[in-house]
């Protein structure tokens, strides 16, 4: 049976990860940010050298795009320096990783989906710190699978979603961009993939891009939220220069996934179908 550690184990999506885990015949060791902090080198080694894991899944990141401005160190320490150490104890270890990378490597200047092999150019410190983590795991590992995936939702944890439908019930209008245009992604589709990738003990390593079928603003993906659930809340369609935040965002960021369509041969679902299931899960 293959054995698999997932950090930041409590995450969204390896909460994802953990709801699926029960189709599949994988031996799945959840480990959460205070049972094995990425950044602890040491701990890292010895946990890969000592549990003989087939495969990592690294779930665990700084996550928070606005606060990375002013926290920096914090998240090129997670997002960067853990996730070079994390590769090199993997290829000690022969352990395959599994990683998880962003949208937000891209300047946005695109007007057509990215490519993996497109030009990188991070608008912020999340962003950057992501790419030198997916730098570092090239560099000192073989064996990987890089997933840069976008606009993560789901029933758990924090994000979009969940925070229009608590808005929504709070306020009688609410604002949201339209000139940021991407593809939400149902990080419960994403889990499957990755489930999937290992259960084809697949050797075509390298940078996919997966996100689910279609493009979106952020207003068009809020809009969508209000109509499925009923929301009765009046959604404005604002710029971005209207709704200043600390970190800059692409402008365009949606991802061509002909690559993993095609070596993995799977079909991926459109983001309203998508959207629609997490509606009512959450439901
Ligand atoms: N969310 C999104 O919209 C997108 C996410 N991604 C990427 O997908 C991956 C998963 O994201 P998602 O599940 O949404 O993120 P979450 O923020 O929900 O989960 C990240 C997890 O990492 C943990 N963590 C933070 N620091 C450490 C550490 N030093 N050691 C161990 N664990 C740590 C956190 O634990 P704690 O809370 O205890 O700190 C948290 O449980 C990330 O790599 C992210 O960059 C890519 C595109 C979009
Ligand atoms: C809450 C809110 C946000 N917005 C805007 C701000 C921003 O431009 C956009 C998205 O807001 P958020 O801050 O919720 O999402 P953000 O944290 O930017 O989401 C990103 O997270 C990281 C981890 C990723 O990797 C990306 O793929 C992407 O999912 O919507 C509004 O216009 N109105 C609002 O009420």
């Amino acid at each position: 049976m293959l054995k698999i550690l997932v950090t930041g184990g409590k995450g969204q999506l390896a909460q994802c990860i953990e709801k699926l885990s029960s189709s599949y015949q994988f031996e799945l060791v959840f480990r959460s940010s205070s049972e094995l902090d990425i950044t602890n080198a040491k701990k890292i080694e010895q946990e890969l050298s000592n549990y003989n894991y087939d495969y990592c899944i690294n779930c665990a990141a700084y996550t928070q795009v606005d606060k990375a401005e002013s926290d920096a160190k914090k998240a090129d320490i997670i997002n960067h320096v853990a996730v070079e150490n994390l590769a090199k104890s993997c290829a000690k270890s022969q352990v395959k990783l599994i990683h998880i990378s962003t949208d937000f490597v891209f300047s946005g200047d695109n007007s057509i989906p990215y490519l993996e092999d497109d030009k990188t150019l991070a608008l912020g410190v999340y962003g950057q710190t992501k790419l030198e983590g997916e730098s570092k795991i090239i560099q000192n590992l073989d064996q990987f699978f890089i997933i840069r995936t976008s606009w993560l939702y789901s029933e758990f944890g924090n994000n979009f979603l969940k925070s229009m439908l608590k808005y929504g019930k709070e306020r009688e209008e609410l604002s949201v961009v339209f000139d940021q245009v991407g593809t939400p992604t149902y990080a419960m589709d994403l889990a499957e993939v990755i489930l999937g990738i290992i259960q084809s003990q697949s050797k075509d390593y390298g940078v996919y891009h997966y996100s689910n079928e279609g493009v979106a603003s952020w207003y068009d993906f809020a809009f969508n939220i209000f109509n499925l659930a009923g929301v009765n809340c009046k959604l404005k369609p604002i710029r971005s220069k209207d709704y200043p935040t600390p970190a800059k965002r692409p402008s365009f960021s949606v991802l061509d996934k002909s690559k993993i369509k095609s070596t993995f041969q799977i079909e991926i679902p459109n983001w309203q179908d998508s959207l629609s299931k997490a509606i009512q899960n959450i439901n």
